[in-house]
Protein backbone atom coordinates (compact mmCIF):
# COMPACT_ATOMS: atom_id res chain seq x y z
CA UNK A 1 0.00 0.00 0.00
CA UNK A 2 2.74 2.49 1.11
CA UNK A 3 6.05 2.46 -0.22
CA UNK A 4 8.73 4.87 0.23
CA UNK A 5 11.83 4.85 -1.52
CA UNK A 6 15.11 6.42 -1.00
CA UNK A 7 14.07 9.21 0.63
CA UNK A 8 15.97 12.35 1.18
CA UNK A 9 15.26 15.13 3.94
CA UNK A 10 17.15 18.03 4.58
CA UNK A 11 16.47 21.17 7.11
CA UNK A 12 18.72 23.66 5.82
CA UNK A 13 22.30 21.80 5.19
CA UNK A 14 21.85 19.28 7.41
CA UNK A 15 21.00 15.88 6.01
CA UNK A 16 18.24 14.71 7.92
CA UNK A 17 17.16 11.56 6.29
CA UNK A 18 19.48 9.84 3.51
CA UNK A 19 17.77 7.36 1.31
CA UNK A 20 15.43 6.41 3.65
CA UNK A 21 12.94 3.19 2.43
CA UNK A 22 9.93 1.68 3.83
CA UNK A 23 6.57 -0.07 3.33
CA UNK A 24 3.52 -1.12 4.98
CA UNK A 25 0.85 -3.21 4.36
CA UNK A 26 -2.46 -3.78 4.99
CA UNK A 27 -3.10 -6.12 7.84
CA UNK A 28 0.48 -5.06 9.12
CA UNK A 29 2.16 -3.06 11.56
CA UNK A 30 5.05 -1.40 10.40
CA UNK A 31 7.27 -0.58 13.23
CA UNK A 32 9.90 2.64 12.74
CA UNK A 33 12.76 2.52 15.68
CA UNK A 34 15.71 4.11 17.13
CA UNK A 35 16.91 6.63 19.16
CA UNK A 36 15.90 10.50 19.67
CA UNK A 37 16.88 12.41 16.97
CA UNK A 38 17.54 9.85 14.16
CA UNK A 39 14.57 11.07 11.85
CA UNK A 40 11.83 9.30 13.04
CA UNK A 41 9.26 12.05 13.10
CA UNK A 42 10.98 13.39 10.46
CA UNK A 43 10.11 10.69 7.82
CA UNK A 44 6.36 10.27 9.11
CA UNK A 45 6.08 14.10 8.35
CA UNK A 46 7.02 13.90 5.09
CA UNK A 47 4.75 10.80 4.99
CA UNK A 48 2.32 12.42 5.44
CA UNK A 49 2.81 15.99 3.77
CA UNK A 50 4.35 18.12 6.44
CA UNK A 51 7.64 18.32 5.40
CA UNK A 52 9.02 18.55 1.67
CA UNK A 53 11.56 15.90 0.65
CA UNK A 54 14.37 16.87 -1.57
CA UNK A 55 14.70 13.42 -3.30
CA UNK A 56 13.28 9.69 -3.57
CA UNK A 57 9.68 8.83 -3.77
CA UNK A 58 6.57 8.24 -1.40
CA UNK A 59 3.62 6.25 -3.33
CA UNK A 60 0.13 4.75 -2.23
CA UNK A 61 -1.22 2.64 -3.84
CA UNK A 62 1.01 2.91 -6.67
CA UNK A 63 0.15 6.77 -6.80
CA UNK A 64 3.40 9.10 -6.45
CA UNK A 65 1.75 11.62 -3.75
CA UNK A 66 5.08 13.35 -2.77
CA UNK A 67 4.15 16.15 -4.47
CA UNK A 68 0.29 15.95 -2.45
CA UNK A 69 -0.45 18.44 0.12
CA UNK A 70 -1.99 17.50 3.54
CA UNK A 71 -5.06 17.53 3.25
CA UNK A 72 -4.90 15.80 -0.37
CA UNK A 73 -2.89 13.07 1.37
CA UNK A 74 -5.80 12.66 4.08
CA UNK A 75 -8.47 12.36 1.68
CA UNK A 76 -6.36 9.65 -0.03
CA UNK A 77 -7.01 7.40 3.35
CA UNK A 78 -4.15 9.07 5.38
CA UNK A 79 -4.68 9.44 8.91
CA UNK A 80 -1.91 10.77 11.49
CA UNK A 81 -1.70 11.00 14.90
CA UNK A 82 1.21 13.07 15.52
CA UNK A 83 3.36 13.33 18.55
CA UNK A 84 2.35 15.28 21.73
CA UNK A 85 -1.31 14.66 20.00
CA UNK A 86 -1.82 18.10 19.31
CA UNK A 87 -5.21 17.98 21.02
CA UNK A 88 -7.63 21.12 20.02
CA UNK A 89 -7.04 22.29 23.71
CA UNK A 90 -10.27 24.48 24.02
CA UNK A 91 -12.45 22.54 21.83
CA UNK A 92 -14.89 19.81 23.07
CA UNK A 93 -13.96 16.26 22.47
CA UNK A 94 -16.91 16.50 20.35
CA UNK A 95 -15.34 18.86 18.15
CA UNK A 96 -12.13 16.97 17.92
CA UNK A 97 -13.61 14.07 16.66
CA UNK A 98 -15.54 16.05 13.99
CA UNK A 99 -12.52 18.22 12.67
CA UNK A 100 -11.81 14.71 11.40
CA UNK A 101 -15.05 15.45 9.33
CA UNK A 102 -13.43 18.10 6.67
CA UNK A 103 -13.09 15.47 3.59
CA UNK A 104 -15.80 13.18 4.67
CA UNK A 105 -18.83 12.88 2.25
CA UNK A 106 -22.08 14.25 4.22
CA UNK A 107 -22.77 10.62 4.27
CA UNK A 108 -19.83 9.58 6.11
CA UNK A 109 -20.01 12.39 9.17
CA UNK A 110 -20.55 10.88 12.17
CA UNK A 111 -17.88 9.28 14.61
CA UNK A 112 -18.02 5.38 13.43
CA UNK A 113 -19.26 3.05 16.87
CA UNK A 114 -15.52 1.20 17.29
CA UNK A 115 -13.94 4.77 18.52
CA UNK A 116 -16.07 4.67 20.93
CA UNK A 117 -15.97 1.03 21.35
CA UNK A 118 -12.23 1.00 21.44
CA UNK A 119 -11.59 4.10 23.84
CA UNK A 120 -15.13 4.08 26.17
CA UNK A 121 -14.26 6.91 28.12
CA UNK A 122 -14.41 9.08 24.79
CA UNK A 123 -18.12 8.99 25.01
CA UNK A 124 -18.14 9.80 28.84
CA UNK A 125 -15.97 12.69 28.18
CA UNK A 126 -17.37 14.35 24.82
CA UNK A 127 -18.27 17.37 26.13
CA UNK A 128 -14.95 17.95 28.36
CA UNK A 129 -12.60 20.33 26.57
CA UNK A 130 -9.45 18.82 24.82
CA UNK A 131 -6.79 20.35 27.57
CA UNK A 132 -8.85 19.12 30.38
CA UNK A 133 -8.12 15.20 29.55
CA UNK A 134 -5.49 13.58 30.96
CA UNK A 135 -1.94 12.56 28.67
CA UNK A 136 -3.25 9.62 27.92
CA UNK A 137 -6.93 10.56 27.21
CA UNK A 138 -5.74 13.08 25.02
CA UNK A 139 -3.57 10.18 23.10
CA UNK A 140 -6.47 8.29 22.79
CA UNK A 141 -8.67 11.28 21.51
CA UNK A 142 -5.89 11.46 18.88
CA UNK A 143 -6.03 8.39 17.84
CA UNK A 144 -9.87 8.63 17.64
CA UNK A 145 -9.63 11.70 15.88
CA UNK A 146 -7.47 9.84 13.26
CA UNK A 147 -9.79 7.10 12.64
CA UNK A 148 -13.04 9.44 11.93
CA UNK A 149 -11.19 10.08 8.90
CA UNK A 150 -11.49 6.44 7.41
CA UNK A 151 -7.75 6.12 7.21
CA UNK A 152 -6.33 3.08 5.29
CA UNK A 153 -2.84 3.84 6.41
CA UNK A 154 -2.60 5.36 10.18
CA UNK A 155 1.02 6.49 10.87
CA UNK A 156 1.43 6.89 14.70
CA UNK A 157 4.03 8.57 16.26
CA UNK A 158 4.85 7.28 19.68
CA UNK A 159 1.76 7.11 21.00
CA UNK A 160 3.01 5.44 24.30
CA UNK A 161 5.26 8.59 25.29
CA UNK A 162 4.18 9.83 28.66
CA UNK A 163 1.45 7.46 28.92
CA UNK A 164 0.28 5.40 31.85
CA UNK A 165 0.46 1.50 31.38
CA UNK A 166 -2.88 0.97 31.82
CA UNK A 167 -3.43 3.22 28.91
CA UNK A 168 -0.47 1.85 26.71
CA UNK A 169 -2.36 -1.39 27.28
CA UNK A 170 -5.37 -0.41 25.69
CA UNK A 171 -3.54 1.58 22.80
CA UNK A 172 -1.83 -1.49 21.87
CA UNK A 173 -4.92 -3.32 22.18
CA UNK A 174 -6.89 -0.82 19.41
CA UNK A 175 -3.73 -1.14 17.34
CA UNK A 176 -3.63 -4.73 16.97
CA UNK A 177 -7.65 -4.56 16.52
CA UNK A 178 -6.72 -2.01 13.91
CA UNK A 179 -4.04 -4.43 12.12
CA UNK A 180 -6.39 -7.78 12.41
CA UNK A 181 -9.53 -5.79 10.37
CA UNK A 182 -6.85 -6.69 7.67
CA UNK A 183 -7.65 -3.43 5.00
CA UNK A 184 -5.49 -0.67 6.86
CA UNK A 185 -2.08 -0.39 7.23
CA UNK A 186 -0.38 1.14 10.41
CA UNK A 187 3.20 2.92 10.61
CA UNK A 188 3.96 2.78 14.19
CA UNK A 189 7.04 4.93 15.59
CA UNK A 190 8.08 4.10 18.93
CA UNK A 191 10.78 3.76 21.24
CA UNK A 192 9.10 1.71 23.88
CA UNK A 193 11.08 -1.68 22.46
CA UNK A 194 8.67 -4.13 24.32
CA UNK A 195 5.26 -2.44 22.69
CA UNK A 196 6.63 -2.02 19.41
CA UNK A 197 7.96 -5.49 19.50
CA UNK A 198 4.75 -6.78 20.53
CA UNK A 199 2.92 -5.15 17.64
CA UNK A 200 5.23 -5.33 14.81
CA UNK A 201 5.15 -7.73 11.88
CA UNK A 202 7.81 -5.82 10.39
CA UNK A 203 10.44 -3.20 11.36
CA UNK A 204 13.23 -0.43 9.81
CA UNK A 205 15.33 0.31 12.37
CA UNK A 206 16.99 4.10 12.17
CA UNK A 207 20.53 5.91 13.23
CA UNK A 208 21.52 9.64 12.08
CA UNK A 209 19.37 9.49 9.31
CA UNK A 210 19.55 6.03 7.55
CA UNK A 211 17.45 2.76 7.64
CA UNK A 212 20.51 0.66 9.67
CA UNK A 213 18.51 -2.71 9.86
CA UNK A 214 15.20 -4.19 8.26
CA UNK A 215 12.87 -7.29 8.81
CA UNK A 216 10.22 -8.98 9.95
CA UNK A 217 9.22 -9.41 13.58
CA UNK A 218 11.71 -12.26 14.28
CA UNK A 219 14.39 -9.65 13.54
CA UNK A 220 13.75 -7.47 16.41
CA UNK A 221 15.43 -9.69 18.91
CA UNK A 222 18.64 -9.55 17.99
CA UNK A 223 21.21 -7.49 20.47
CA UNK A 224 22.05 -5.35 17.48
CA UNK A 225 18.54 -3.41 18.02
CA UNK A 226 18.13 -3.03 21.38
CA UNK A 227 21.56 -1.82 21.23
CA UNK A 228 20.39 0.97 18.88
CA UNK A 229 17.22 1.52 20.72
CA UNK A 230 18.66 2.40 23.78
CA UNK A 231 19.18 6.15 24.77
N1 LIG B 1 12.17 21.82 12.14
C1 LIG B 1 13.43 21.42 12.25
N2 LIG B 1 14.47 22.23 11.90
C2 LIG B 1 15.75 21.84 12.00
N3 LIG B 1 16.13 20.63 12.45
C3 LIG B 1 15.16 19.77 12.83
C4 LIG B 1 13.77 20.12 12.76
N4 LIG B 1 13.04 19.06 13.19
C5 LIG B 1 13.93 18.10 13.53
N5 LIG B 1 15.19 18.52 13.32
C6 LIG B 1 16.42 17.74 13.54
O1 LIG B 1 16.37 16.61 12.70
C7 LIG B 1 16.87 15.47 13.38
C8 LIG B 1 15.81 14.39 13.38
O2 LIG B 1 14.72 14.79 14.20
P1 LIG B 1 13.39 13.93 14.34
O3 LIG B 1 12.45 14.67 15.25
O4 LIG B 1 12.90 13.52 13.02
O5 LIG B 1 13.96 12.66 15.10
P2 LIG B 1 13.21 11.55 15.94
O6 LIG B 1 13.95 10.30 15.70
O7 LIG B 1 11.76 11.57 15.65
O8 LIG B 1 13.43 12.02 17.43
P3 LIG B 1 12.36 12.17 18.59
O9 LIG B 1 12.10 10.82 19.06
O10 LIG B 1 13.06 13.04 19.57
O11 LIG B 1 11.16 12.84 17.98
C9 LIG B 1 17.28 15.94 14.75
O12 LIG B 1 18.66 16.21 14.73
C10 LIG B 1 16.49 17.20 14.95
O13 LIG B 1 17.17 18.09 15.80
Amino acid sequence: MLKVENLDLYYGAAHTLKKVSVSAEAGKVTCVLGRNGVGKTSLLRAIVGQRPIAGGSITLDGKEISKLSTPDRAAMGIGFVPQGREVFPLLSVKENLETGYARLSSKEKYVPQEVFDLFPVLKSMLRRRGGDLSGGQQQQLAIGRALVTRPRLLVLDEPTEGIQPSIIKDIGRAISYLRDKGDMAIVLVEQYFEFARDLADSFILMDRGEVVASGDRSGLDGDDVRRLMAI
